[in-house]
């Protein structure tokens, strides 16, 4: 039976005394910032206020989250929070003066995001940040974390109903014909050379990256101590390592792991800013990891958020150039997130990445999406590590 279109007092009453046993147990400085009973209480509050919403006005709140992106993402460009002062106020006409932004344009911008709690009005109409849009100030922040995902994903997605109309409604095998490239009007070429044509593009793009690297758990739920090796083999590789951090991460966690037994692999370019980053030991080595992989026997080959920008066919192809490289003890570990069978509202943040990557050819997947493409390589999967405090997986696998 379908629920009442508005909740009956009996079920608000019920949610309500839910949502009160879940404050029961929130304490924000359980485990590190109290991710868990922290996305408890926000699911109960949800419930809460979705049996309180009238589908009829659903249209007008989906157009309201519209709305506010394009609001927050053109406030961003004029560096409008970045001119509200962290701990006072300011006025609509010396916010407009400071950024040359004629005022009633301003006003109607700003108007969305008080609405949506994201900024806040004080008595005498100025304007003070809160939490949110004081965060979306600093720069690197989540600000440019959101920036990117807007420029290289919404706006390249936002007709995608047009796109599959056009390309049969199936997932995109190869990133030069995916959305992305589309409706940039450059389809045959890769993401990564659309994005290099727009500097600040990629950049923000890189930054962005960055974030979601640095705010995703690697350490502290697996074991990376025990791939330390005896004589000089290799203890991890990490193709396709960015600019060193996972390395920095795990030697920071792990000082008895010598940094020379340890290889960052990357395109050339970002393989420069690593030498600023790890330690002089640590080997970097130009390498594309769609050719054979050169170093033999390493204890672990690590992938962080690689798999995540591919289809299963290119993951396939980049997986078997490691295998010939593989000792039968090697593991190969890939860092992605790791979707539930069963989602909820706590996995939307890993969600609303797959449907980013879906835009660029790329998939999150499921410990059944990972098997599979780890057995066409020859592969398979050992064992699934969770982070047991916000986001987080390692997924172990061996030769088959
Ligand atoms: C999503 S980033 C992940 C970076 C890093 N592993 C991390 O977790 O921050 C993907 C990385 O793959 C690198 N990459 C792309 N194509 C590559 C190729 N053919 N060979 C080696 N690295 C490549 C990019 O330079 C980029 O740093």
């Amino acid at each position: 039976m379908l629920p009442p279109v508005v909740a009956t007092v009996q079920q608000v009453d019920e949610q309500m005394s839910r949502l009160v046993a879940a404050a029961k147990h929130y304490d924000p400085a359980l485990s590190q910032d109290g991710t868990a009973c922290r996305m408890r209480m926000i699911s109960q509050a949800q419930e809460l206020i979705r049996s309180l919403t009238n589908p009829a006005d659903m249209g007008a709140v989906h157009l309201a989250q519209a709305n506010e992106l394009v609001a927050v993402r053109t406030l961003l460009h004029v560096k409008a929070f970045r001119h509200i002062p962290p701990d006072g106020s300011i006025s609509l006409s010396a916010l407009s003066g400071a950024m040359d932004v004629q005022e009633a344009l301003l006003e109607r911008l700003l108007r969305m995001v008080v609405c949506t709690g994201f900024l806040r009005q004080l008595q005498n109409a100025d304007y003070a940040h809160t939490k949110f849009s004081l965060a979306y100030a600093s720069i690197p922040g989540p600000g440019m974390h959101f920036q990117l995902i807007y420029d290289e994903s919404f706006l390249m997605i936002d007709n995608y109903h047009l796109f599959l109309e056009q390309k049969g409604y199936k997932e995109t095998d190869d990133q030069r014909y995916s959305p992305y490239t589309w409706k940039s009007g450059q389809e045959g070429k890769m993401v990564w050379e659309v994005m290099a044509q727009t500097p600040e593009r990629l950049h923000a793009f890189q930054g962005g990256l960055a974030h979601l690297s640095h705010t995703t758990r690697l350490t502290g739920f697996y074991d990376f101590g025990k791939l330390n090796t005896e004589s000089d083999r290799p203890i991890l590789v990490d193709v396709g390592g960015g600019a060193g951090h996972s390395i920095l991460r795990i030697l920071q966690a792990h000082p008895q792991l010598q940094p020379n037994k340890f290889i960052l692999q990357e395109l050339k370019e970002p393989l420069e800013q690593a030498r600023t980053v790890l330690p002089e030991q640590v080997c970097l080595m130009e390498h594309d990891f769609f050719t054979q992989q050169p170093v033999k026997a390493a204890r672990a080959y690590l992938l962080r958020f690689v798999m995540h920008d591919y289809s299963d066919t290119v993951c396939v192809e980049i997986l078997k150039q490691i295998v010939p490289a593989m000792a039968p003890d090697s593991l190969i570990l890939i860092s992605d997130f790791c979707l539930p069978e069963l989602v909820s509202s706590t996995d939307l943040p890993a969600v609303t990445m797959d449907i980013t990557m879906l835009n660029m050819g790329g998939k999150e997947r499921s410990e059944r999406g990972l098997t599979k493409i780890l057995s066409a390589a020859g592969l398979e999967l050992v064992k699934a590590y969770h982070a047991d405090v916000g986001f987080g997986a390692i997924i172990e696998a061996r030769l088959a």
